[in-house]
């Protein structure tokens, strides 16, 4: 049997004004399937300003820092665990350039350009590398065991 190719995990979000419409909800889970993603983990949360001033605490200080946590915490969202090979990149690219206006022009077949409305309203978050998607699984999941996963995926 040829080896089976190098899979990997990535943090993904369903930000609140997308999950507040529910068929744009499904339709993006229909993205998912169809670009191969496999959902590991998947719950729906409901912020606090405190959480959001948590995981976005990198952007402290930034002109849309308020902006960024009053949207994070305006409603419902998806949070998942997504898998396949080079699943980072892959949901990066599938989602497209951060700002929607910006991709209907440069990236129109992308979850942004679809979906997305305004710079800070995108509608969707993906880790950017290996380290942050650890992190960020662990901030939404703490109780997925990563390395017990991985272990498990390579005895398969
Ligand atoms: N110039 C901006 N104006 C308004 N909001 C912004 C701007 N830049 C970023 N944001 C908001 O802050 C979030 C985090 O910004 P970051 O630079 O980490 O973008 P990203 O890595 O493309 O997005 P994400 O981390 O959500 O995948 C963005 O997803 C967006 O909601």
């Amino acid at each position: 049997m040829p080896p089976r190719p190098l899979t990997q995990l990535t943090l993904a979000l369903l930000k609140p004004d997308l999950t507040a419409n529910s068929t744009k909800v499904n339709k993006v889970f229909s993205h998912i399937q169809q670009n191969d993603f496999n959902i590991v983990a998947h719950k729906t949360l409901l912020w606090s300003k405190s959480d959001a001033e948590a995981f976005y605490g990198e952007h402290r200080g930034k002109f849309f820092f308020e902006r960024l946590c009053g949207y994070m915490t305006s409603g419902h969202f998806h949070a998942l665990i997504l898998e396949k090979p080079d699943a980072i990149l892959g949901w990066r690219a599938l989602i497209g350039p951060t700002h929607p206006p910006r991709a209907r022009i440069n990236a129109p077949e992308t979850l942004r350009s679809l979906y997305g409305m305004t710079d800070t309203r995108n509608s969707f978050h993906g880790s950017d590398a290996v380290d942050t998607a650890t992190k960020e699984i662990g901030f939404f999941f703490p109780e997925f065991d990563i390395e017990k996963w991985e272990k498990d995926r390579k005895e398969q």
